[in-house]
C-alpha cells in the first residue's frame, strides 16, 4: 500500500471535520474521493501532503503513512513530501511566469542547476501532460496566456515534473469547459501506469470514468470504500445508494 490511513480524526478549532477515517490506497491507482459538499473530501486529501499545516489552529490523531513512513512524525521535511505527493487545485493556479519556468520551477527549488537536465525534464513534463504539443513552441511567453483547460494541464506538468509518486487532484476539471475535462481525464487514465491518483470530484460519471476505487464521505465519516463498480453498481451503504443516484448531496 502506497497510502494507509489509521484512524484519522481532524479538528479545524472545535468542529470535528474526519471521524475515524482508515483507508488504503494501491500504487498506480485512481482513487475518487465522492460526498456531498462539506463531508471533509478535501481535507483528508489536503492531509495526505500536510497541506493543513499552513492552517492554524488544527489538530490531527491518528496516522497516515506514506511508503510506509509517518508523514506527521518529527523530522519529516514538508518540502520534500510535497515534491513526493504533489498537487493539482480546482482552479488552475499557474505561476505569472513563463510555461518554461512554471514548469522548472519545482526542480529548480529542489537544487537542480544542469540546464540541460532541467530543459529535458520540462519538456517530458509537457508531454506528460499532454500539452507539449500545444506549447513547444512557445516555451518563453507567459503561462497565463494559456486557455484555462491548457493552465491546467500545466499545473499537472509542473507537479510532475519533480518526479511524485503520488498526485491529489481535488477537482481539477471543474472550471473547465468538456473538452478540456475530458483531456484531463484522459490524461488521469494515462498517468496512473507510472503514478498513484487520488482525485477528488464532484461528478459522479467521472468518478465512474476515471476511477478504480471510490471513497464515499459522509459528514465526516468514510462509509463506504470499494471498487469502483461495486460502488456503482452495488453499493452495500444505502447513503451511497442514495448520494449517487442523487437523491441528496
Ligand atoms: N480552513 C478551514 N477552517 C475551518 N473549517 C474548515 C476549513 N476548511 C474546511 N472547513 C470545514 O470542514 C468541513 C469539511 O470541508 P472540506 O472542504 O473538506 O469538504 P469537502 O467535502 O471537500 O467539500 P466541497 O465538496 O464543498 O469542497 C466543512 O464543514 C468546512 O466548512
Amino acid at each position: 500500500m502506497i497510502i494507509e490511513a489509521k484512524n484519522v480524526d481532524f479538528w479545524y478549532g472545535n468542529f470535528h471535520a474526519l471521524r475515524g477515517i482508515s483507508m488504503n490506497i494501491e500504487k498506480n491507482t485512481v482513487t475518487a474521493f465522492i460526498g456531498p459538499s462539506g463531508c471533509g473530501k478535501s481535507t483528508f486529501l489536503r492531509l495526505m501532503n500536510r497541506m493543513n499545516d499552513l492552517i492554524d489552529h488544527t489538530r490531527l490523531t491518528g496516522e497516515i503513512l506514506i511508503k510506509g513512513e509517518n508523514i506527521y512524525s518529527r523530522g519529516v521535511e514538508v518540502d520534500l513530501l510535497r515534491s513526493e505527493v504533489g498537487m493539482v487545485f480546482q482552479k488552475p493556479n499557474p505561476f505569472p511566469k513563463t510555461i518554461f519556468e512554471n514548469v522548472a520551477y519545482g526542480l529548480k527549488v529542489n537544487g537542480e542547476r544542469s540546464k540541460s537536465v532541467i530543459r529535458d525534464k520540462v519538456e517530458n513534463a509537457l508531454k506528460q501532460a499532454a500539452l507539449w504539443g500545444e506549447v513547444s513552441d512557445k516555451l518563453n511567453q507567459s503561462a497565463m496566456a494559456l486557455s484555462g483547460g491548457q493552465q491546467q494541464r500545466l499545473c499537472i506538468a509542473r507537479a510532475l515534473a519533480v518526479s511524485p509518486d503520488i498526485i491529489l487532484m481535488d477537482e481539477p476539471a471543474s472550471a473547465l469547459d468538456p473538452i478540456s475535462t475530458a483531456k484531463i481525464e484522459e490524461l488521469i487514465f494515462e498517468l496512473k501506469s507510472n503514478y498513484t491518483i487520488v482525485i477528488v470530484t464532484h461528478n459522479m460519471q467521472q468518478a465512474a470514468r476515471v476511477s478504480d476505487k471510490t471513497a464515499f464521505f459522509y459528514l465526516g465519516e468514510l462509509i463506504e470504500y470499494d471498487n469502483t463498480k461495486t460502488m456503482f453498481l452495488n453499493p452495500k451503504k444505502e447513503a451511497t445508494q442514495n448520494y449517487i443516484t442523487g437523491r441528496f448531496g
